[in-house]
């Protein structure tokens, strides 16, 4: 199947918009747009579950606060969010309502999602609402997300909801038609129209963003290679063409899923779980649990730092202080230091245990090579 029969087929569907596709600086909340994008999101939703996840908040909040453009301090972006998402609901739970359907709002930040259990909780509530036949509409939590807890952007926070509900496909309706080799607005710029690995994405300059949207193509990017990585095929497409999208068109590019489809709990250990310190190995350790996927041993590490705690999660690090996995640990910290480089033989039974269960690790992978940069710096916006 490809990744556009997949996304058409798709019986759960993560559909992340845009601010440009809902909001003008000068206009505020377009209407008229998020009411044809819901359109195509109720045809389809008939036989799909679909989880909204959308931006425009802040850009809907300009208007009735009378500013004339994104403000760039934090604290006045998160009275504009405050203001807009208001707004952002009533239109969708007005527009959503003339299909019969109703909408719930999640609002997230990244804390919400760090910790294993406050993710499960996330988890249930999105299987609650989607089983009680509700779209969910998600947005982060602007209000309150200060840039220490803040997703950033909602092209990622797509991506990390979609392997939440496992989502069957991904979709980023942005202002363009897609991803193309170089800023759309240069002359000669062409339409990227399939992505199967890095090398499809060798040549692809990325400019900069839209007065109004955050993360620009380079979160996009981003974005699709996380989600796509971690086996969620991911279409980009314009918000104008959201019906023939949805219906698996040659619109927009397509990214094959290239990796395999990870569990939710490995998904979060390796992509949002916050790490609390940093186990040391020795080379046979590192071999033993990266290469041959066993768990690390007391044996295997050679030190540890961090404030951790049994349950938390730690990196893995070799020789050279490279990161190569993560995992949940079974030990507090001020237990390591007496068993580290011990045989389990060697140890009382109370700690003859794995130090991370083979279960609970994740190898860290080397990220897909992302497009080359522009040759002016200001131009770039890298992800
Ligand atoms: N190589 C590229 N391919 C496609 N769009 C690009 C590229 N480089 C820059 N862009 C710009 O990225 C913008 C979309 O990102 P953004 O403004 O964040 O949109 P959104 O609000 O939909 O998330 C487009 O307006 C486009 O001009
Ligand atoms: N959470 C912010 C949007 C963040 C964001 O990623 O915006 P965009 O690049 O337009 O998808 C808001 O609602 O204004």
């Amino acid at each position: 199947m490809s990744a556009r029969e997949a996304v058409a087929g798709a019986r759960r569907l993560v559909v992340k918009v845009g601010s440009t596709s809902l909001t003008s600086v000068d206009g505020g909340l377009d209407v008229a747009r998020l009411d044809a994008l819901v359109d195509a999101v109720a045809a389809r939703a008939a036989g799909t579950q679909v989880v909204l996840v959308s931006s425009g908040a802040i850009a809907a909040g300009l208007r009735p606060l009378g500013l004339p453009r994104r403000p760039r301090d934090l604290a006045t972006q998160q009275a504009a969010a405050g203001v807009g998402q208001l707004h952002l609901t009533r239109a969708y739970a007005e527009a959503f309502a003339r299909h019969g359907r109703t909408v719930g709002q999640v609002l997230l930040t990244s804390h919400d999602v760090v910790r294993r259990q406050p993710y499960r909780n996330a988890q249930r509530t999105f299987e609650r609402l989607l089983g009680l036949g509700v779209v969910p509409v998600v947005n982060e939590n602007d209000t309150v997300a200060t840039d220490e807890i803040r997703f950033g952007d909602n092209d990622r926070l797509a991506a990390l909801v979609a392997h939440v509900i496992s989502a069957d496909a991904l979709v980023l309706l942005s202002d363009v038609a897609g991803v193309y080799d170089a800023d759309p607005r240069t002359p000669g710029a062409s339409l990227v129209r399939e992505v199967t690995g890095g090398a499809d994405l060798a040549g692809v300059r990325v400019g900069k963003t839209s007065s109004l949207g955050t993360g620009g193509m380079a979160s996009k990017l981003a974005a699709a290679d996380l989600a796509s990585g971690a086996g969620v095929p991911v279409l980009v497409a314009a918000a104008a063409d959201a019906t023939a999208a949805l219906d698996g068109a040659e619109v927009g590019t397509v990214f094959a899923p290239h990796g395999p489809r990870l569990s939710a709990r490995r998904f979060w250990l390796r992509h949002l779980a916050g790490t609390r310190g940093r186990l040391h190995l020795d080379a046979g350790a590192v071999r033993a649990v990266v290469g041959r996927r066993r768990s690390l041993l007391a044996a295997g590490i050679v030190g540890s730092d961090g404030d951790f705690e049994a349950g938390d999660v730690v990196d893995l690090v070799d020789p050279r202080g490279e990161v190569v996995a993560r995992g949940v640990v079974a030990f507090d910290a001020e237990e390591l230091p007496e068993i580290s480089g011990r045989s389990s033989d060697d140890l009382p039974a109370q700690l003859r245990r794995e130090v991370v269960h083979a279960d609970d690790l994740v190898p860290v992978v080397a990220p897909v090579p992302t497009p080359d940069p522009t040759s002016d710096p200001a131009e770039v916006s890298s992800p």
